[in-house]
């Protein structure tokens, strides 16, 4: 494949609803309201639990569901309203990826990737040379005439990206594509799309139920519970300051920083009459992410703090921290302003007495 960058299209949904009928005449709204821009050349994830609407965002981008009231813009133009050659047109530069691959068991890695090209007419000669790139970057040189069987599921998974390449789409929609893949294996998937993204400049929108994947890929993000966005922008921001508690939720789940049992069976919303701990989280983020800030804390304020638990982790190549503490409720309410005033982030999760 020359290394020439393919110019990424936007993905625009505009006050998008979706709502399928159902056989008893009633209907589930899948998606509701959502509006969301993907920059051209973006890495954005949108994370949300299972019938969230992940899926039917994904699918109204490659035409394959259709809004029933908003519009879904690809490069500016209306998915939704379009028809016969013109959706043929929007979906060879919507590429797509799955979480089961779906390549076609009685074809070759190399087969399976012709497969588009050949659709798409072109002559043999050509779709050869582009099959072979196509593996190339894709690191399968050894394998072009195995069939699936024979291989990995991260071997599969690049078969199937390099078959969502073949028509150089401007887009790659990927649909939970390393939910059925180990850790390990998942990280170099995710490597192979961010050189990708980065090469030849396209726009991957990615679905996933882990956070994980979208602080290891995306640039930003967007919530999704209930087919209703609750949250969305920059990966960095939403990880360092969450607005609504289903984020918060996602990323008590990857940050690894939960409160140990022994607290946790003891926390109160309220607190309590008498000597009492404020259980608190502090979110350490950009330049103060290693500031030493709890023994500054003590220092100036004469503030004593107990670390429950914490991890310093980075979103590209930003660290940012975050601590589970406890301290004198009595003082809390000093701590949080001194702590705020240099630039750290503070939530009261609760009490123990
Ligand atoms: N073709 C359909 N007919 C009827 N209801 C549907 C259809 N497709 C999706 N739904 C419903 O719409 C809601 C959103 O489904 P969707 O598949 O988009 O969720 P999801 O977040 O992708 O879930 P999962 O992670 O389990 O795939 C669910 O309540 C689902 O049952």
């Amino acid at each position: 494949m020359s290394d020439a960058k393919s110019q990424g299209a936007s993905i625009v949904f505009q006050s998008v609803e979706k709502a399928f009928h159902k056989p008893d005449g009633g209907y589930v709204s899948a998606v509701s309201d959502a509006s969301l821009t993907v920059d051209s050349g973006a890495i954005t994830g949108i994370i949300g639990r299972s019938g969230a609407g992940k899926s039917t965002m994904l699918r109204m981008v490659n035409g394959l569901e259709r809004p029933t009231s908003g519009q879904v813009l690809v490069g500016g133009q209306d998915v939704g309203a379009a028809q016969g050659a013109k959706l043929r047109d929007i979906r060879r530069d919507v590429g797509m990826i799955f979480q089961h691959f779906n390549l076609l068991a009685s074809r070759t890695v190399a087969g399976n990737i012709a497969l588009p090209l050949e659709i798409a007419g072109v002559p043999a000669a050509k779709i050869k040379t582009r099959v072979a790139d196509l593996i190339d970057r894709v690191g399968l040189n050894t394998q072009s005439n195995n069939y699936p069987a024979e291989l990995s599921g991260g071997q599969k998974q690049r078969v199937g990206i390099a078959r969502a390449l073949a028509t150089e789409p401007k887009v790659l929609l990927s649909d939970e594509a390393t939910s059925a893949l180990d850790p390990e294996t998942t990280q170099t998937v995710l490597t192979l799309l961010k050189d990708i993204n980065r090469d030849l400049g396209l726009t991957i929108l990615l679905i996933t139920h882990e956070m994980a994947v979208v602080r290891d890929i995306a640039s930003h993000v967007a919530v999704i519970e209930g087919g209703k966005i609750v949250e969305s922008g920059k990966t960095y921001d939403v990880f360092t300051a969450p607005q609504h508690k289903t984020t918060r939720s996602f990323l008590s789940g990857v940050t690894g920083v939960t409160l140990p049992a022994f607290i946790k069976g003891r926390m109160l919303k309220s607190r309590p009459s008498g000597a009492a701990k404020e259980v608190m989280r502090v979110t350490f983020a950009g330049t103060h992410a290693t500031d030493p800030m709890l023994a500054l804390l003590t220092r100036d304020l004469g503030i004593e703090v107990n670390i429950l638990a914490g991890a310093v982790e980075e979103i590209g190549i930003k660290p940012f921290g975050n601590l589970l503490v406890s301290l004198d409720a009595d003082k809390a309410s000093d701590a949080r302003t001194y702590l705020e005033k240099h630039g750290l982030l503070t939530e009261v999760l609760g009490y123990v007495s």
